[in-house]
């Protein structure tokens, strides 16, 4: 076992990777089943939004010319024949002297070029016809939404490689992508390996924990827009380990281990990178937690050998496995959002290295502070749940302090942005 690895920056780590990665496959999936998904085409306008002219109201349709004269003391006495409901036409263009009683949403009848709401309108009953009052002028194209005034035809809405919210939704709706194409979610398959490990349903016993980092792990492919595929745990065997992920590769799109990247005696992942033949990109990252992180390239797939450490393991992900899957998934942008914001607490341990310190995110009178969420140690689990956020501490000789502009690494937002 070579115990001396030369660490590289985290930056750089991060490039080593990203030099490999693959733009995803593509698929037609039910509308209803395309939200969180990354569109696969460009969104175009099928047709002009609204198409046709419509009211916006709830009222009477007439010619603008017929009302250029009414005033209160001169009101016009107008003859309706028609209602026109969302959805219908009118049967007759309008003449003059004639309105239409129309709904919000309805076509414009031809002949009628303005609206007016039922709120200044009077109607009355004469010899069995209907008949609407109006006091005053309308001017042509008053309360009319114009066809294709909102959307021309062909336009591009939304681009290939956009996050599809409940908006792009609407959109896709609206425009009859009954199946659109969308990115395929890349197949990441995970193993945990140790021989320490128990199911979560088993009962504690001596020396042993339970095995937290596959759950976590899954969790974290599918907050990234990726199919988590749990491969089981494995025990520090050589031949088992070998095996397995040998066999695993050519199943999954990438591969991800929890455990045994370090120099321990059953830290099995190097000699399993070198029977596999594979091309170690880095094994040692000027960082912390995960200094030990190593990601191999075996034939086209990627292997990512995240610690043990559960703490590091969440973090390892976040930096090398995330953009990996945003690439996979056909985003343009494949970095998590980056802000400066406020250290809300003193952070006074030095680190020769870059931290990657778990923290949660406050909104405070308008002011965006960021917190360490509780203990700061590689094998810690705990902090974990309340984090939404890296604080990004740069490696020093002195610490932080509360009130100190910091950088944070945002794991929650669907935002993404174009370097790391
Ligand atoms: N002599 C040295 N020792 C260590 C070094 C070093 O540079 N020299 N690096 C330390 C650092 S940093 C880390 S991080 C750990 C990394 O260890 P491994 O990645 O080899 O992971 P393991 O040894 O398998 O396990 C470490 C720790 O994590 C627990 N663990 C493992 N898998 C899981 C899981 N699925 N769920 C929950 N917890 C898990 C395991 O029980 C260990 O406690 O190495 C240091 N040592
Ligand atoms: O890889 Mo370790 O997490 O630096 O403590
Ligand atoms: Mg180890």
């Amino acid at each position: 076992m070579n115990l001396h690895r030369t660490p590289i920056a985290a930056t750089d780590a991060v490039q080593a990777v990203m030099k490999h990665r693959k733009k995803g496959r593509k698929e037609n999936v039910p509308l209803s089943e395309c939200f969180g998904r990354i569109l696969g085409e460009d969104l175009i306008a099928t047709h002009p939004v609204p198409p046709f002219h419509k009211s916006p109201y709830d009222g009477f349709a007439f010619r603008s010319q017929d009302t250029k004269e009414l005033s209160r003391d001169q009101p016009g006495h107008f003859i309706v024949n028609e209602t026109v409901p969302a959805g219908h036409r009118a049967e007759h263009s309008i003449e003059k002297g004639q309105a239409v009683r129309i709904m919000t949403g309805a076509e414009i009848p031809d002949g009628a070029d303005c609206v007016a709401m039922f709120e200044i309108c009077q109607t009355y009953e004469e010899g069995n016809r209907s008949y609407v009052t109006l006091k005053r002028p309308l001017q042509p194209n008053q309360n009319i939404i114009e066809k294709g005034s909102e959307t021309k035809e062909k336009e591009v809405l939304v681009e290939s490689g956009a996050y599809i919210n409940p908006g792009v939704q609407a959109l896709l709706a609206t425009f009859g992508y009954a199946e659109p194409l969308v990115f395929t979610k890349p197949k990441i398959g995970v193993f945990a390996t140790g021989t320490e490990l128990l199911d979560v349903e088993e009962e504690l016993q001596p020396g042993k924990i339970r095995n937290s980092n596959a759950f976590m792990i899954l969790s974290q492919i599918e907050r990234s827009g990726g199919n988590g595929v749990y491969l089981g745990k494995l025990d520090d065997d050589f031949e088992t380990c070998y095996q397995a992920v040998s066999n695993a590769l050519d199943h999954v799109d990438a591969l991800l281990t929890t455990g045994g990247v370090s120099v321990g005696d059953y830290d099995l992942m190097p000699d399993i990178y070198q029977k596999l033949e594979a091309d170690v990109l880095f094994n040692k990252v000027a960082m912390r937690p995960g200094s030990v992180t190593t990601v191999a390239k075996v034939e086209d797939k990627l292997l990512f050998g995240l610690s043990g450490n559960p703490s590091a393991c969440y973090v390892g992900f976040e930096l090398f496995a995330f953009p990996i899957i945003q690439s996979f998934v056909g985003r343009n942008q494949m970095y998590h959002q980056r802000i400066t914001a406020t250290l809300g607490k003193d952070f006074k341990k030095p680190n020769p290295f870059t931290r990657f310190v778990r923290g949660f995110i406050s909104y405070e009178r308008g002011n965006v502070y960021v917190y360490p969420t509780g203990m700061d140690k590689s094998a810690v689990v705990s902090s974990l749940a309340k984090t939404n956020v890296l604080i990004m501490l740069r490696g020093g000789t002195r610490g932080y302090e509360k009130g100190d502009a910091v950088e944070a690494i945002m794991l929650d937002d669907q935002q993404r942005q174009v370097e790391f």
